[in-house]
């Protein structure tokens, strides 16, 4: 692999590393690792066409591996691509269910997806990215991996604080950095790498923390992690904010074998660095990466409210009823949000909400159209197959015809009475399918087919 590393960064390196940074320059020039998670949302989890024969030691739901982005077992949010060493952030988060989550930083989501997994679709998890067209990745992410406790919103850091403080039980800032661990990924990005840029990064983070600081009840955890290098972004940031809030502390990570310490003279001497986490990818199969958790000490406040009113008229509710009586076994949802033409079966009802820019509030169900309901996607991506009264397994001919937006021709005239119709493949549900006249229409969304 060619990374073309610049002399002024080998220079840094070499001054902070001394024989060490060798070491580091060849890691970087080897190829990385892949790997990938498993989705414990999703209905018989490990039945699955990859191998789980490589776990990876620090979590449960991480395997060494490769996958293919058109498998079934993508499409249908049973998997999700992440690199080794980015799966331990959420293990140190560790989010559970019932608790209050928010990722500040979060597209393209897959640390959101992680904690949603850990979360057991119970509590609340609000994923944030400040950048739009990020963000609906973010939201398609959590779509496909079936989360229902998530609300996906596309604000800055600071326009939680109108509302939200003291409001988390955990934060996760996984920090927009100079991504000097991702070089060997990403070799194009070395090329956007110097030290001012290093240093502007540095002083966007410590903005995003001090947000993050307000927004984090009294006695929180507050994880904060780059997939960089370097001191400034690392421990001189940690320093700083440990200085500015006497009430946070550092709490020790458990490190696995290839782990280290967090470096103390790296940032002012601070000992309690050695509490913080690095990993380096000349000692560590993953990239470089750098994780530090932090208590805020005293009691927690009561900072929640709720708003109980759905939205819904009359004449949408028995529409909602009809569709769920002809396609569903009973209802399995009781809160709803209706937003413009959308039905939600809502993360939170809580009015402070309205104040963001909130792309997803928990599951899509659907759309009204005129007199019927359409159900969405991401109902079918959550729903468990019992949930379903019919459920049609495509053949391989006819998965990847769908895929491709074509209909599904039946020879028979089956027992359907159902128009609407959960479509599986080796028997994981990924779409509706419109049932008429020996026809299952196509609808999965255009922007999805391949
Ligand atoms: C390292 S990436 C997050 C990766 C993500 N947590 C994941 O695991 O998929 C950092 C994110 O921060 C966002 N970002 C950039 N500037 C920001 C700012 N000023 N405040 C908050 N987030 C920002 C970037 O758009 C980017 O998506």
């Amino acid at each position: 692999m060619n990374v073309n590393l610049s002399s002024e960064f080998k220079e840094k390196y070499t001054n902070l590393l001394g024989d060490r940074a060798p070491k580091l320059f060849s890691a970087i020039e080897t190829e990385s690792e892949n790997a990938f998670r498993i989705n414990p949302l999703k209905p018989g989890y490990k039945t699955l066409t990859e191998s789980l024969e490589r776990p990876i030691e620090y979590t449960d739901i991480g395997f060494y591996g490769d996958i293919d982005g058109n498998s079934i077992d993508h499409l249908s949010g049973y998997i999700y691509s992440q690199e080794p060493s980015a799966m331990y952030v959420a293990e140190v988060l560790d989010a559970k269910p019932g608790e209050t989550v928010l990722d500040l930083c979060a597209a393209p989501g897959s640390k959101t997806t992680h904690i949603a997994s850990k979360m057991a679709s119970e509590g609340l998890l609000v994923g944030n990215e400040i950048n739009y067209k990020r963000a609906k990745v973010l939201s398609s992410n959590v779509e496909r991996m079936g989360i229902r406790n998530t609300v996906v919103t596309n604000n800055s850091p600071k326009d939680f604080e109108k509302g939200f403080n003291n409001y988390f039980d955990k934060i996760l800032v996984d920090a927009p950095c100079s991504g000097e661990g991702m070089f060997r990924k990403d070799p194009e990005s070395v090329k956007y790498w110097s030290q001012e840029y290093v240093e502007s990064c540095a002083n966007r983070q410590k903005h995003i923390m001090d947000s993050a600081y307000k927004l984090l009840n009294n006695g929180g955890t507050f994880v904060y992690s780059t997939c960089t290098f370097s001191p400034e972004e690392n421990e001189e940031n940690i320093d700083y904010f440990l200085n500015k809030y006497p009430d946070m502390q550092i709490v020790e990570i458990k490190k696995y074998p290839g782990m280290e310490d967090g470096k103390p003279e790296w940032g002012n001497d601070n000992q309690n660095l050695t509490k913080a986490l690095r990993m380096f990818p000349d000692q560590f199969n993953g990239e470089g990466h750098f994780i530090c958790k932090m208590q805020k000490v005293g009691t927690a406040e009561n900072t929640k409210s709720r708003e109980l009113n759905s939205g819904m008229k009359k004449e949408d509710t028995q529409l909602f009823d009809k569709f769920i009586k002809q396609n569903l076994q009973e209802n399995p949802y009781s809160n709803y949000l209706h937003i413009a033409d959308y039905l939600y079966n809502p993360a939170s009802l809580d009015s402070r909400f309205k104040k963001l820019h909130v792309l997803r509030n928990g599951l899509k169900l659907g759309e009204f159209k005129k007199n019927r309901f359409e159900p969405d996607i991401a109902m079918i991506l959550a729903i468990e197959p019992k949930e379903l009264k019919i459920i049609y397994d495509l053949s391989d001919d006819q998965f990847g015809k769908y895929l491709h937006g074509e209909s599904v021709i039946l020879e028979k005239q089956p027992d359907f009475n159902n128009k609407w119709i959960g479509l599986s493949y080796q028997n994981k549900l990924f779409s509706w399918g419109r049932y008429s006249n020996k026809e299952i229409k196509n609808v999965y969304p255009k922007g999805l087919r391949r």
